[in-house]
């Protein structure tokens, strides 16, 4: 279980709070106007921002904990991959950030490289990759991560519908085989409907507990309402 208590972020004028738990195993919206705080939170629970109050995994306070060290795998926007290595070697980071890959780590890369739907492709760098295969590469890092916790940022809103949508079930499909629990902020309600049980809806420097999508969909509040009127 993730914990958030008391957990307030500052940043300039900026003040975020939340203070809330998410089951082992939930895949969770993150839901918000623009500027309202989603990436902050994210940031947060990676430990790339001061806070005060506590982030516990599983009941330990990952305070003292630098991000490498926490239980959490991060995708943002742009896939975090680096253009000048190959996709084999950005899904190897995620092993070692040294690249000094023992042999059963590079079979690993070439598994989860297949399990993506990669194989054969390990040697083209990000470039020489359609956007989707590009994000299929950040996929096969969390699978070579092993984290519990992922956090995606707004992973593939450079797709187009059909393939966030294929991207949505793999990487669903990806932290089903990890056990993982999934915060995955979007912009895009039905992605969070078609992916996400719960949804944390932020407005006004809040983020609120995890509500189910569904029934927060079906009766929304009125935050949550004017939003949806203004994206569809
Ligand atoms: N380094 C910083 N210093 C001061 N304020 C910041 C800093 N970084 C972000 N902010 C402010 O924090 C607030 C939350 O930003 P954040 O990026 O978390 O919003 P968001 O909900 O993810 O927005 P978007 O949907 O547009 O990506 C914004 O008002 C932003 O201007």
């Amino acid at each position: 279980m993730l914990t958030l208590e008391d957990l307030v972020i500052a940043q300039g004028d900026f003040r975020l709070g939340a203070d809330f738990s998410v089951p082992r195993g939930a895949r969770v919206a993150v839901v918000g106007p623009s500027g309202a705080g989603k990436s902050t939170l994210l940031g947060a629970i990676a430990g790339y921002l001061r806070t005060s109050g506590r982030v516990l995994w599983q009941g330990e306070d990952l305070g003292a904990r630098a991000p490498a060290q926490r239980p959490v795998a991060m995708v943002f926007q742009d896939n975090n991959l680096f253009p000048h290595m190959t996709a084999a070697q950005n899904v190897g980071l995620g092993i070692t950030p040294s690249l000094r890959l023992k042999d059963e780590d590079a079979a690993r890369v070439t598994s989860a490289l297949a399990r993506v739907g990669l194989a054969g492709m390990g040697a083209r760098k990000p470039a020489a990759l359609s956007g989707g295969q590009q994000s299929r590469v950040a996929i096969a890092r969390l699978l070579v991560q092993v984290k519990p916790l992922i956090l995606l940022d707004e992973p593939f809103a450079a797709l187009g519908p059909a393939l966030r949508h294929e991207m949505l079930d793999l990487v669903g499909d990806v932290a089903a085989d990890l056990g993982a629990t999934v915060l995955m902020v979007t912009h895009t309600i039905g992605d969070a409907e078609r992916f996400a049980e719960q949804l944390v809806w932020v407005e006004n420097g809040v983020a609120q507990a995890p509500a189910a999508t569904r029934a927060l969909l079906a009766d929304p509040p009125q935050g949550l309402r004017d939003y949806i009127g203004a994206s569809t």
